[in-house]
């Protein structure tokens, strides 16, 4: 089964409804690749949901930030994954690296709101990537790999999750990792060591210097979803990529075969995520 480009803008806690209105004007008016092509899904802040699904052009999808663990009920400040599923929002992004790292979501709560949004009927892009913190102190390896297996163990099927690797610290940053630094053999000893993972793993490292992206790009066929669900869901699970995407570096991300899209941030509030969008185009014709 192949593995359709997914495009997802990360809007955050950005946005009046007055900039909601011009996001997606500029939406509803790009010429973009056909939905054969890519899936392209937006998440606005909780409150801007109803207005943008309602206005927004109906190839185009709409995902929440968020959801609570379980059903609702007395959760002060919380969005149940019902609520979700009764305005027909079909995706949620669940474990993004920033509530991780900023309120404190275990892997095991992601885990658990992962397999309860799934149960609900809703669409979920799963986030793993560490903090920076973490990179420094070595242990990339042991925190991504947590990440994952958390959820893996809480689900069975992942035909309706996307997964994207997210590292903190190239979030928003364009903060540069050279080659050289000692991370990179984290990461290179991470794919060939894990063998709980069931596809291509890559991490890239970006500069926001012009044509100076540099990309370290490892893979390895990880076995655990092979072995634990079955070769179809490994072979069909997408891993996105967030971090940095821009107009300027999406080509040459979306050139690498074993990319199946993004999940951008800042520039999915501006008109160049068009230009991310259409780097589906590349792959198409790859
Ligand atoms: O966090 C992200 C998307 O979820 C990435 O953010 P930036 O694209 O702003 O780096």
């Amino acid at each position: 089964m192949g593995r359709k480009f997914f495009v997802g803008g990360n809007w955050k806690c950005n946005g009046t409804t007055e900039e909601v209105k011009k996001i997606v004007s500029l939406l509803n008016a790009a010429d973009v690749p056909s939905p054969d092509v890519v899936e392209v899904v937006v998440s606005p802040p909780y409150v801007f949901l109803p207005v943008v699904k309602s206005s927004l052009r109906p190839e185009f999808h709409v995902a929440a930030q968020n959801c609570w663990v379980k059903k609702g009920g007395a959760y002060t400040g919380e969005i149940s994954a019902e609520m979700l599923v009764n305005l027909d929002i079909p995706w949620v992004i669940l474990g993004h690296s920033e509530r991780r790292a900023i309120l404190a979501e275990s892997n095991e709560f992601v885990g658990d709101k992962v397999a309860y949004a799934l149960a609900q009927g809703l669409k979920v892009i799963a986030c793993i990537g560490e903090t920076l913190e973490q990179r420094e102190a070595g242990s990339t390896v042991d925190v991504v790999a947590a990440q994952t297996k958390a959820i893996a163990e809480k689900i069975s099927d992942w035909s309706n999750v996307v997964l994207a690797y997210e590292p903190v610290w190239a979030i928003g940053t364009g903060k540069v990792a050279s080659p050289a630094q000692a991370q990179e053999v984290s990461w290179f000893s991470f794919i060939y060591s894990i063998n709980s993972w069931s596809k291509l793993t890559y991490v890239f490292h970006i500069s926001n210097q012009k044509n100076d992206i540099m990309m370290i790009f490892g893979a390895a066929t990880l076995k655990w979803l092979q072995t634990n669900v079955s070769p179809q869901v490994a072979a069909s699970t997408r891993i996105i990529y967030g971090g940095s995407v821009n107009g300027g570096n999406c080509k040459e991300l979306a050139a690498k075969p074993d990319v199946d899209g993004f999940l951008v941030g800042g520039a999915s509030l501006k008109p160049e995520f068009i230009d991310i969008i259409k780097s589906a185009e590349v792959k198409k014709n790859a």
